[in-house]
């Protein structure tokens, strides 16, 4: 079996090298010529796989190591007859730790206490439904509009003009469909509550981003945070300038996050061979560095969390490593963009954090269970 891989996918030869010969290359590279002798093909999401790519290939199986289906041709799979699979849920945690991370980062500019402001939630599925959990685990005041689970299940959702109405914090998690492109339009954008803040780590498009340009030229009162571009690995540079937090599209990127990916689309692969998996993510997760951590019982809640997020991970570090790269012309920007996620340093999950409250604390340890890490 031939295997043809994005150089970028983790643990590759553990979880594949028993089924053939593996060929990697950089996933904008993956062409058709590249594909002439493939049987497999194992893309991250800078790979568009549709007709174009793959019509006349050898390829049965497509396999993406990510939560996103947006740069796949589904229709064309289906009429094809490819097998695919693609990892739901696997960097879900590493998105909720980048929106922490942000929020934090906001709040001490602007000296808000986080507790107090009303949080909008748009797309409840893998990541945004994982995000409602720890926001209301910490008791904080959350809306959340799902349009397609409202209808599935009915329940406590509102609508996105609720959301831009009512919320000072707004964090998006929708696919990237023909319905939710520009989702948040230039008409939307204006209705954001003075000083709202938005942030997007779903897709670029699901915000116009010239619309949003232009408002926060327009208003200072709004932030921006900006982990999904529209254009990747283009970026608007002024745009990126104007955000609060900018990122190259790397919430996601735990260390857990990309390796289950890897294992997801194992396990899949595995199923479509009707063959039992035999390699375990278990056993290759390397143990954390920072696993466990004492906290004093008169620490105030707040500051807390700051210190337990922080520790594990904090985006102002990632935005300011891609604020640095700006500076090239178009071409080394795109390549910059590239390199910065191709190279990204290792971070873990704040929820793998082990915490030890030193005396009796019932607000610190609510504080614990609500970033899903373990109290010891
Ligand atoms: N930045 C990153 O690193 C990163 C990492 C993981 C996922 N993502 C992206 O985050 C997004 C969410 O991922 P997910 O795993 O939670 O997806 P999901 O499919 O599990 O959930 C998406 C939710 O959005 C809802 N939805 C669909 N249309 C909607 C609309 N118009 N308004 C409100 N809700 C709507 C769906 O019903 C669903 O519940 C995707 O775009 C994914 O590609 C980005
Ligand atoms: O869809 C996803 O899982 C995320 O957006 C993921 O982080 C994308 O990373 P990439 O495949 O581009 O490396």
């Amino acid at each position: 079996m031939r295997i043809l891989a994005d150089e970028n996918i983790p643990l590759i030869d553990a979880f594949f090298g028993g089924f053939g010969e593996i060929r990697r290359l950089p996933g904008r590279a993956i062409d058709r010529a590249a594909l002439a002798d493939a049987d497999v093909l194992l893309v991250r999401s800078v790979t568009r796989v549709d007709r174009d790519l793959l019509a006349g290939s050898a390829v049965r199986f497509v396999g993406t190591c990510t939560i996103g289906t947006d740069h796949l041709d589904l229709d064309y799979f289906h009429e094809a007859g490819i097998a695919w699979s693609s990892a739901p849920g696997c960097n879900a945690r590493g998105v909720v730790d980048y929106v922490l991370g942000s929020l934090l980062a906001l709040a001490e500019i602007h000296g808000a206490d986080l507790s107090r402001r009303r949080y909008g939630v748009v797309g409840a599925g893998q990541v945004g439904g994982r995000l409602v959990e720890v926001l209301r685990g910490l008791g904080w005041n959350v809306r959340v509009c799902d349009p397609p689970r409202q209808a599935a299940e009915g329940g406590d959702f509102v609508g996105l003009d609720e959301i831009l109405a009512e919320c000072d914090a707004i964090s998006l998690h929708t696919p990237l469909d023909t319905t939710t492109l520009h989702l948040l339009d230039a008409g939307r954008l204006a209705r954001l509550r003075p000083g709202a803040w938005m942030v997007n780590a779903s897709r670029g498009a699901v915000v116009d981003n010239r619309a949003l340009r232009e408002l926060l030229e327009r208003r200072e009162d709004v932030e921006a945070v900006l982990d999904v571009w529209e254009g990747e690995p283009q970026v608007d540079v002024d745009l990126a300038r104007l955000c609060r937090v900018a990122t190259p599209h790397i919430a996601g990127y735990s260390l857990e996050g990309k390796l289950r990916g890897t294992a997801q689309i194992y396990q899949a692969f595995c199923a479509y061979l009707g063959r039992a998996p035999e390699v375990r993510l278990d056993e290759l997760m390397p143990v954390a560095w920072l696993a466990e951590v004492g906290l004093d019982a008169d620490t105030p809640v707040d500051w807390a969390l700051a210190t337990l997020c922080r520790a594990v991970y904090d985006p102002r570090r990632d935005d300011a490593d891609f604020r640095r790269s700006l500076r090239g012309d178009p071409s080394e920007r795109r390549v910059a963009f590239d390199n910065l996620r191709k190279h990204y340093p290792v971070r873990r999950e704040i929820d793998g954090l082990r915490v030890r409250l030193n005396g009796e604390a019932p607000g610190l340890a609510g504080l614990v269970k609500a970033l899903g890490a373990t109290l010891l």
